[in-house]
């Protein structure tokens, strides 16, 4: 377990889960500055289909990181990375590694029985390839997708497939065959941090836990816009976009993926002009003036803080109207000096607890800043974290 810890000393086991509403992606604005790179790269390999992408290795014979090596093997000797194309059938990639047949083989023609999850892109499943690797295999929705927007998915991919950080999920490869689009990416095994929020496996996070997870998404977005050229904004971040390990350890899914993401709402393809993301969690200043920075990333960071705090979703309109929208609720109790209030019920009220609640909110509030310039970085926020978390370790020993 790495030490770490994962539950309530309380031990307690979870209430029911509150009535919940699942937040639904947006794709509702076109915004006039977005074009992105992307969009030209797109056009430039209009025509071209991609043949680039590399499984992992089989866990059970030589573990992930071996799978590393093998996309690390395709960078060329001056360390640059190499695009492998081919012009081939408009309708299909090949893939000397991955093939359609074994995806389709391995999930019996995407049986429901193999099925873990849904999302806006398409439906998750779990697959076991002929070498014993599992991945999770995300299946497009047909008929969402146009034929440029297919290209700059493979182009955007086999980009973010050179993208390696122990928080982030990895992307292996995706495959286009006829009208379907296959996209492979690690498998991570214990759920996403929302369900674990909402207790479906009975148990409660406990808050040394939620500090590591919190930490791990913080030094994977830090990543992400520091160590990544150009920087990768990831314009989706959520409760349901993080997913936990065995050791509950956070990994951070569908990086750089937001764009691409169909516009399911008008069907439109170009959706390198559309303003993305999730409601709640949308940077304000993003949604008035279309221009996306990293800074917002902060912003929806902030108000993942505040879910793992409260244990709230973003907007929950059962709730009555002071509450409805968690962060609202949440600051003003922090500004009344009753930040106590909002501590998720499912945790123990002692003095550690309390104590790292205030910092963390602090913190959140300032990533909440309604003008970018005023929010800290992620490097910030990773190191603010990191310190909190070291505190709450200290408190916690010295008060056994
Ligand atoms: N790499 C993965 N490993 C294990 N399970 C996964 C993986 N990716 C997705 N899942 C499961 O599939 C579900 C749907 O994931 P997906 O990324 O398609 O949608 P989402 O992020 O929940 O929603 P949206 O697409 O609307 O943002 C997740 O909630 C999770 O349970």
């Amino acid at each position: 377990m790495n030490g770490r810890r994962r539950y309530s000393s309380s031990g307690g086991s979870c209430p029911a889960t509150p009535s919940s509403y699942s937040s639904k992606t947006l794709t509702d604005r076109s915004s006039p500055t977005d074009t992105g790179k992307s969009s030209s790269f797109a056009r430039w390999i209009s025509g071209l289909f991609i043949n680039c992408f590399t499984p992992p290795d089989s866990v059970s014979s030589k573990g992930f990181d071996d799978s590393e090596h093998d996309i690390r093997s395709r960078r060329s000797s001056t360390g640059s990375v190499q695009r492998h194309y081919h012009n081939g059938n408009a309708n299909e990639t090949e893939n000397p590694r991955f093939t359609f047949d074994e995806i389709y083989d391995a999930t019996k023609n995407f049986s429901p029985s193999f099925r873990i999850g849904q999302g806006g892109f398409g439906t998750v499943y779990k697959v076991k390839l002929r070498d014993g690797t599992i991945v999770a295999v995300k299946r497009a929705k047909k008929g969402t997708h146009g034929d440029t927007q297919g290209a700059e998915f493979v182009s955007e991919i086999q980009t973010l497939a050179q993208v390696t950080h122990l928080s982030l999920v990895r992307y292996y490869g995706f495959l286009v065959h006829n009208d379907e689009k296959i996209l492979i990416v690690e498998y991570v095994p214990n759920g996403t941090l929302r369900d674990h929020l909402d207790c479906k496996d009975g148990k409660i996070l406990d808050m040394a836990t939620r500090l590591d997870i919190a930490t791990d998404v913080a030094h994977a977005i830090t990543y992400l816009h520091m160590y990544t050229q150009p920087p990768i904004i990831h314009r989706d971040i959520k409760a349901s976009n993080i997913l936990l390990t065995e050791n509950f350890r956070a990994k951070v899914a569908d990086f750089g993926f937001a764009r691409l993401a169909p516009d399911s709402e008008s069907g439109a393809t170009h959706v390198s002009t559309q303003v993305k993301g999730t409601a709640g969690y949308l940077d304000p200043e993003y949604l008035t003036t279309y221009q996306l920075t990293v800074k917002s990333d902060v912003y929806s960071f902030g108000v993942l803080l505040v879910e793992i705090l409260t244990g709230r979703r973003p907007i929950e309109l059962s709730r009555e109207q002071k509450e409805r929208v968690t962060i609202r609720w949440a600051i003003k109790k922090f500004t009344n000096g009753d930040s106590i209030s909002v501590l998720d019920p499912k945790l123990e009220r002692s003095p550690a607890n309390n104590l790292a609640l205030e910092k963390v909110l602090e913190m959140a509030f300032q990533c909440l800043a309604p003008h970018r310039g005023s929010r800290p970085s992620m490097k910030k926020c990773s190191e603010i974290l990191w310190g909190i978390r070291k505190d709450y370790r200290e408190l916690l020993n010295t008060s056994l």
